[in-house]
C-alpha cells in the first residue's frame, strides 16, 4: 500500500585521522545498506596496492584535477597530505535525486564545504581511534604505505583530530562490530527525521480526516 510518504536522500560524511577506519567501516556499511551509495572521489595520489580504479578512487593527473576544479565539476575539494582530492558532483546529484543516501569518506576541509552548501542534508560523523599507539599500529599493519608516508600521516593526526567538535556525531572505533552498529543507528535515525520525509503532512491529514 502506498502512503505517499517519500524520503529525501541524505549525505553521510565520515572523517577521521588517517588509519582510524573510515574505509573499513564504509565497506561494511555498504554491504548492509542497499539504499546507500558510496561517493567515489578523484585524487592525484598514486593507487595503493589492491586499490581499484572507479571503486576506491578515480586516479587522475594534477592537470585533470585542475580542469575539474575550473569547470566546477567538484562538489568540494581539498589538498590532503600533499595530494589533491575531490568529490565529483554528478553521481551525488543523481543518487540524491533517486532518493538514495550518499556516503562520503572525506576530510574536515571537504566536510566544511559540504555543510556550507547543504547543511540540511548533511550528517557528519567523526571517527576516533582508541589511542595514538593503536592508530599507528593500524597504519603500519595496513602495510600499504611506505614508512615516511605513515610518519607524515601520524604527524598530521593531532591536527585532524582537532576538528572533532565540528561534527554532528563522534564514534570511537575500538570494536569494529560495535562501531558499525553505532553508525547504522545514526543512519537509521536520521532517515526518520521529519524534514526528510516528504508527503508526511498530507498523509497525517488523511489519517486525521479518517480517509
Ligand atoms: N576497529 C578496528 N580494530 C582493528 N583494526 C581496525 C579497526 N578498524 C579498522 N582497522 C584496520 O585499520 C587499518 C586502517 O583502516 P582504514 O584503511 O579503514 O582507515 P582509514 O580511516 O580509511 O584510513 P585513510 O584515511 O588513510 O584512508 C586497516 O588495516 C583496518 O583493517
Ligand atoms: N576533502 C576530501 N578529502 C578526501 C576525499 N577523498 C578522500 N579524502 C580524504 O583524504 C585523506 C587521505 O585519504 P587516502 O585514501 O589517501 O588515505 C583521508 O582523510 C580521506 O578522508 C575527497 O574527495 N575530498
Amino acid at each position: 500500500m502506498s502512503h505517499g510518504i517519500e524520503r529525501r536522500g541524505l549525505m553521510m560524511v565520515l572523517s577521521s585521522p588517517s588509519g582510524a577506519g573510515k574505509t573499513t567501516i564504509s565497506r561494511k556499511l555498504l554491504q548492509s545498506e542497499p539504499q546507500l551509495k558510496m561517493s567515489v572521489s578523484v585524487t592525484t595520489r598514486p593507487p595503493r596496492p589492491g586499490e581499484v580504479e572507479g571503486r576506491d578512487y578515480f586516479f587522475i593527473t594534477p592537470e585533470q584535477f585542475g580542469l575539474m576544479v575550473n569547470r566546477r565539476e567538484l562538489l568540494e575539494h581539498a589538498k590532503v597530505f600533499s595530494n589533491h582530492y575531490g568529490t565529483p558532483k554528478g553521481p551525488v546529484a543523481e543518487a540524491l535525486a533517486l532518493g538514495r543516501d550518499v556516503l562520503f569518506d572525506i576530510d574536515w576541509q571537504g566536510t566544511q564545504q559540504l555543510v556550507e552548501h547543504a547543511r540540511e542534508d548533511v550528517i557528519s560523523i567523526f571517527i576516533l581511534p582508541p589511542s595514538t599507539r593503536e592508530l599507528e599500529r593500524r597504519l603500519r599493519q595496513r602495510a600499504q604505505d611506505p614508512a615516511d608516508v605513515v610518519a607524515a600521516r601520524m604527524a598530521k593526526a593531532s591536527d585532524e583530530i582537532s576538528h572533532w567538535a565540528e561534527y554532528d556525531y563522534v564514534v570511537l572505533n575500538e570494536d569494529l562490530e560495535k562501531t558499525l552498529l553505532q553508525v547504522q543507528s545514526i543512519l537509521h535515525a536520521e532517515r526518520l527525521r521529519r524534514r526528510r520525509q516528504t508527503g508526511l503532512g498530507d498523509f497525517v491529514k488523511r489519517l486525521r480526516d479518517g480517509v
